[in-house]
């Protein structure tokens, strides 16, 4: 990508919904930004930037290979001006204790040198509190809510320091919320204190978008921090206010109306996007697909296609493997986790193709791990940001792509209001 001047914050992101997640903020936030699919090919043309967001797969995927995926991008981030890398994770701390959060933080720290590393998922506007170390998700723990149920990263404990400390090889401590209300100079000075006993990296509460603003302001003054989109508010807000970048207004050409059949995918099994698909039902042609069938090597892809493409004319379709968390687990009891999380992503890329095929230009998708899939199927290399869906969920554009103008929307599991699909579609022309 020729980057055509210094960018001024570069973003990792462990998942490609994450990424849309983050860009949106930070362009609500006033900094020009665009995602990338992966480290950016030289020749793929993209306008002049404060903010690039790296898209990984990289959240369910092997450690060792998370972690070098992360590190070349961080050497990207950093030789187009980078001074600071954020490595963006999953507001619910999406991981288990193999990985991936700490070991690539492990590695961007050794790489940049880092001292003490401020993590935090906070991510208020979305429900997602930091209090004590301990992950809220609304008004229940992190480990009594819907991502108990997650069909790749189950979270059964709360207490990120625990969890952190589990993946990692740095001592993991804690900067509190008394500490963080008292102001930056407080956090700065806790966490000197933590990295002179040799504590690596700090979970760091949050609870309101001023603890956020705070947070920023002391880790834009490093060269790391891990968080989700509420870290990237904070350094976002501190590199407007110390006067670093010059806030701009969100550009209304990347929602510029394509036209053409428009159709949604939903593998996400979160409860949010179950609810979502059930809305849906009201208003346009719903198909479930059959997990058994796609992890038992039938071909419900061309099921899927046949049905749809007669219908894409008429309006809108959405086309589901999502399941509840009892059926998810019977599917995953008779064929793998992972290896029924894989064939149903990849029918969802197969599907998402041969409806580009059919002509669709508007392509909404719920889901990290299957909007990864069916974004690397259709090659597209990267995104500029439109407007807001839902908090979290821009509508994208798709930037160096053969097959002309599309817009994507690329939904977190957990995001958007109970009408999401129709909201979706409505800003997508
Ligand atoms: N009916 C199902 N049974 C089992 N696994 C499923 C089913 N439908 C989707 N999956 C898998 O569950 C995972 C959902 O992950 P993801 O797309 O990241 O959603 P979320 O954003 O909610 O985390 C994917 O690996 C997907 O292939
Ligand atoms: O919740 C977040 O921080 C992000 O939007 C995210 O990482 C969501 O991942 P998912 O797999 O789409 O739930």
């Amino acid at each position: 990508m020729t980057v055509a001047a210094k960018i001024s914050l570069g973003c990792i992101a462990d998942d490609y919904t994450g990424a849309s997640d983050l860009a949106n903020t930070l362009t609500r936030a006033g900094l020009r930004t665009v995602q990338t699919i992966g480290v950016p090919a030289d020749d793929l043309a993209l306008p002049e930037v404060d903010a690039v967001v790296v898209s990984l797969k990289s959240r369910s995927i092997e450690a060792g290979l998370a972690v070098s995926r992360s590190r070349a991008a961080d050497k990207w981030l950093r030789s187009r001006g980078a001074g600071h890398v954020l490595f963006k994770i999953c507001s619910t701390f999406d991981s288990t204790d193999a990985g991936n959060i700490g070991p690539v933080m492990d590695a961007l720290r050794a790489d940049c040198g880092e001292t003490a590393v401020l993590v935090t998922p906070a991510f208020p506007e979305t429900g997602r509190t930091v209090y004590q170390g301990n992950l809220f998700v609304g008004a229940v723990p992190l480990n009594e809510s819907p991502l108990k149920d997650h069909p790749l990263n189950p979270m059964h404990d709360s207490n990120l320091v625990r969890v952190l400390a589990r993946q990692s090889k740095a001592q993991i401590g804690l900067v509190d919320l008394a500490i963080v209300t008292r102001g930056a100079d407080a956090v700065r000075a806790r966490l000197a204190e933590l990295a002179g006993k040799g504590i690596g990296a700090a979970i760091i509460d949050a609870v309101f978008d001023r603890d956020l603003e705070t947070i920023g302001l002391v880790a834009a003054q490093h060269r790391l921090s891990v968080g989700a989109s509420g870290m990237g508010l904070g350094l976002a807000r501190a590199l407007v206010s110390t006067g670093k970048v010059k806030s701009t207004a969100a550009s209304s050409e990347a929602g510029a109306a394509v036209g053409g059949p428009a159709a949604c995918l939903a593998g996400s099994c979160s409860q949010a996007t179950l609810q979502q698909i059930a809305n849906a039902e009201r208003v346009m042609p719903v198909l479930h697909l059959d997990p058994d069938r796609i992890t038992t090597g039938e071909d419900e892809a061309q099921r899927a296609l046949a049905w749809a493409k007669p219908r894409l004319a008429d309006g809108p379709v959405l086309i589901a493997s999502s399941s509840t968390p009892d059926q998810v687990a019977a599917v995953q009891a008779r064929h793998g986790r992972d290896a029924a999380g894989h064939a149903i992503e990849q029918a969802m890329a197969d599907i998402a193709e041969g409806l580009v095929q059919a002509g669709v230009k508007r392509l909404v998708v719920a889901g990290g791990e299957t909007s990864g899939a069916v974004v690397d199927r259709l090659k597209i290399p990267g995104f500029l940001v439109g407007v807001e869906i839902a908090v979290g969920v821009p509508v994208l554009r798709a930037v160096g792509v053969e097959k002309g103008d599309m817009l994507l929307a690329l939904k977190s599991g957990n995001f958007g209001g109970p009408e999401f699909f129709s909201d979706a579609l409505g800003l997508m022309r």
